[in-house]
């Protein structure tokens, strides 16, 4: 990544990675809304390419749910363009959302219904694959029950049986929710904090699944706070702050490396004589830190000074400490 992309001041550079806008899911443009005399969002230009497990990154109050919200049509923007899967929003919406699956802030269910009662109303109001209401192939009811029992599956609301909504806890809604997002095998998924209320166990769950969903061809659009969520997770991320998107690239190349050598030894004292540094200085996991001494050097110089080399690599920066950078 260029410094360029890290400069809060200015625009990112044009993204790499992804190939053309043809293969793009998602396209914005110069996209903008405000709120009275607050700039929720500012001049926009995302671009998430078909197959990405894109991370939409900000503090609270950064303007991600409402960049969510004009992507699904829900929120109009002030000025600007979104194209979704190749298709204007929201001009194309009702053609164009019937193939995003998306989880918006608290998902809305009836909480006198079970989840399945739920599913299976959503289920008969939303429109067929795609996009036509009339078009006869939203299934006989055999394939409705079968679509709905997979979504369930999915996300391990199987076994819940006939307990009311109501009655469920925060993780479990929040399963629900995604389990309608599924319903109709979405090209893309749009996530808003789709772990919320979930515990470590239910979070992973939740990442395996969505992985698996991407492996077979769904591109996945989460919007979180939670850097270890999308640094476990994404391919590529985007970082907004106050509104503007500061940083888009991957993964890799935002967790760059710091210039420095990190070096597992037999004897720390020893390769610190051998290398003439005035001082060892370790990580918490005790790994010698080299300034400006890339991995070969440093590996031919201590083997050749008698110490046994167990592990070298660049140090990389964490997520944390890039985002932190670009945001504070
Ligand atoms: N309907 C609204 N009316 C007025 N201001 C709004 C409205 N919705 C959002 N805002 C403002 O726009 C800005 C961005 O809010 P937004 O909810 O999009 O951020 P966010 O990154 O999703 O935050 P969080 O992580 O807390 O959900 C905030 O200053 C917020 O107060």
């Amino acid at each position: 990544m260029t410094a360029r992309e890290h400069d809060p001041a200015r625009r990112p550079a044009p993204t790499t990675g992804g190939g053309a806008d043809g293969d793009a899911v998602v396209v914005t443009r110069g996209l903008t809304k405000r709120y009275g005399r607050v700039t929720a969002v500012d001049d926009l230009d995302l671009r998430v390419a078909a197959g990405d497990r894109y991370g939409f990154l900000g503090p609270n109050g950064s303007g991600k749910t409402t960049t969510v919200r004009m992507l699904l049509g829900l929120v109009h923007a002030t000025s600007g363009e979104i194209e979704v899967l190749g298709r204007r929003v929201p001009r194309h919406a009702k053609d164009v959302l019937p193939e995003v699956g998306a989880l918006v802030e608290g998902p809305g269910a009836y909480p006198h219904l079970s989840a399945r009662a739920n599913l299976r109303l959503l289920d008969a109001a939303g429109p067929a694959r795609g996009g036509d209401p009339l078009a006869p192939d939203t299934g006989s009811r055999r394939t409705r029950r079968s679509r709905i029992e997979a979504a369930l599956e999915q996300v391990g609301l199987t076994d819940v049986g006939r307990r009311p909504v109501r009655a469920y806890s925060l993780g479990m809604r929040q399963r629900l929710g995604l389990a309608a997002a599924l319903l109709r095998g979405p090209r893309l998924l749009v996530l808003d904090e789709p772990t919320n209320g979930l515990d470590p166990r239910g979070i992973a769950e939740i990442r395996d699944l969505l992985l698996d969903l991407n492996r077979r061809g769904t591109a996945v659009f989460l919007s979180s706070h939670l850097l270890a969520e999308v640094e476990l997770f994404c391919t590529r991320v985007g970082v907004l702050h106050r509104g503007r998107l500061v940083a888009q690239d991957d993964l890799d190349a935002l967790r760059g490396p710091t210039g420095r050598t990190l070096v597992r030894v037999d004897d720390v004292d020893a390769a610190t004589r051998v290398l003439g540094l005035p001082a060892a200085r370790t990580t918490d996991d005790g790994l010698l830190v080299l300034d400006d001494l890339p991995v070969p050097e440093a590996t031919a110089a201590l083997v050749r000074g008698g110490v046994a080399v167990l592990e070298a690599a660049p140090e990389r920066r964490t997520l944390e400490q890039s985002v932190l950078g670009l945001t504070s």
